[in-house]
């Protein structure tokens, strides 16, 4: 990959130039260590286009100080691996500095010791983004900004970006997977080993990093529009639809997105959930994609006391992957198997107040709606009827039944 930069450009001071004069500037300054920096994640096939965005957002005049990190993200043993080791010196230094203020950073070192590196120049920048090559599931690494204190406590994460390749990811969505290695692996639970008795079952949806790399997703930007025709171009738009309904989703050539901020940037698409967007979810429903589904449960406004209840079931469904079931429930649905990605919600209660829900496989968060959210809704065109009013869960997963969902979430709703 190649970066445009400017070499002879000086490092950037800590605070922009010609905002010295500004009070309330200053004032930032001071409570710097308090300013979250958001981080955006941009992942994808090899060769979708990746660098051909890094690209463009570095030269647009944006108006941000924006940190790159490109790197090869492994697994999650590797993540969890590079936090015990970034003590050891692993240091970050090779920083370039960009003709409109970015800077860039192309060693390929651990994700995390390059964003604590980073972090060491506080100040110099204002936006991060994190190019992660090698990123198989971005389930594995949207967690660690949530949760973990270090990390958590300077950067938010403001949303996952996927590029697709316009003209291949159809081809990736159906891939079959490659034959196991010889030496088997142990530490594999229940579900690997089934995974590896239907190896050979073309009927067993297969689940492969495009699948992944698309449910997480906050934007999808399907690259490469000039390769394909509008008969192929819709049928991509609609199987990604189907296996997230969620995203938003940008068809571009040469990954030009039109417009950074709010598309592409500052999306909160974690600290806060739109009306608009959960109707447009609801509205999609197919089962184009058989590996992977977007589910639609409505709620209607709770007692503040069901609160608890809810959370049961969120903890019930999102921790022990387990859907309880009243004993009335038809006996074919008492098996499922099935496992949540993503999930979104607005509850609205009938004391007026609105919670969001947000989750990221098994990690999740029930927050009083901010002023993020009641933003985001102006922002959003889509036409919000009456019905948008009531709430809504959206799940994103493999091997969701709507059908049982909602019964369960509404039988342990009314319980008790
Ligand atoms: N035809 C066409 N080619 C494109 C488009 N966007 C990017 N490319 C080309 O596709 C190739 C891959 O683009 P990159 O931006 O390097 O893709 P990447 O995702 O960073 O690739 P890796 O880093 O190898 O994973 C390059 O040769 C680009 O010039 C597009 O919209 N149309
Ligand atoms: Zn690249």
């Amino acid at each position: 990959m190649n970066l445009a930069t400017d070499e002879d450009e000086a490092p950037p001071l800590l605070l922009a130039s010609g905002q010295e004069d500004d009070t309330s500037r200053q004032a930032d300054a001071n409570d710097l260590s308090l300013v979250k920096v958001p981080i955006t994640i941009i992942t994808g096939y090899l060769g979708a286009g990746k660098t051909t965005l890094l690209n463009y957002i570095l030269t647009e005049n944006h108006g941000k100080k924006i940190a790159v990190i490109l790197n090869e993200f492994g697994d999650s043993a590797d993540i969890e691996k590079s936090l015990t080791v970034s003590q050891d010196g692993q240091e970050v230094e090779e920083w370039l500095s960009l003709a409109n203020g970015c800077i860039c950073c192309s060693v390929k070192d651990s994700g995390v010791a390059a964003i604590e590196s980073l972090m060491e120049r506080r100040g110099s920048f204002d936006y991060i983004l994190l190019e992660t090559t090698g990123l198989a599931d971005p389930g594995n690494i949207a967690p660690l900004f949530w949760v973990d204190e270090g990390l958590g406590s300077s950067i938010y994460l403001d949303g996952i970006v996927t590029l697709v390749d316009g003209k291949n990811i159809l081809k990736s969505l159906d891939e079959r997977p490659p034959p196991p290695p010889s030496s088997a692996n142990n530490d594999g639970g229940a579900g690997v080993r089934e995974e590896q008795a239907h190896e050979h079952d073309h009927s067993t949806p297969h689940l492969t990093t495009a699948h992944l790399q698309i449910s997480h997703a906050d934007v999808i930007v399907v690259n490469k529009s000039d390769l394909v025709n509008a008969a192929e171009l819709a049928a991509v738009q609609q199987r990604i639809r189907a296996i997230n309904g969620l995203a938003k989703l940008h068809v571009t050539h040469r990954s030009k997105v039109p417009q950074l901020s709010g598309l592409l940037l500052d999306l909160h698409a974690y600290d806060s959930v739109g009306v608009g967007e959960m109707e447009f979810a609801a509205r999609g429903h197919s089962h184009l994609d058989a590996a992977i589904s977007t589910i639609t449960l409505l709620l209607p406004s709770l007692q503040p006391q069901k609160l608890e209840k809810l959370d049961a079931w969120l903890c019930s469904v999102l921790w022990e992957s387990h859907l309880p079931l009243p004993p009335s429930a038809p006996s074919t649905t008492t098996s499922l198997n099935f496992e949540i990605h993503r999930i979104k919600g607005r509850v609205p209660f009938t004391t007026g107040a609105v919670k969001i829900l947000q989750g990221v496989r098994e990690i999740f968060e029930l927050i009083d709606q901010v002023d993020n959210a009641a933003r985001k809704e102006e922002r959003d065109e889509t036409n919000v009827d009456m019905q948008a009013t009531a709430g809504k869960i959206v799940l994103i997963g493999r091997g969701l039944d709507e059908q049982a969902f909602s019964t369960s979430l509404h039988a342990a709703l009314e319980s008790g």
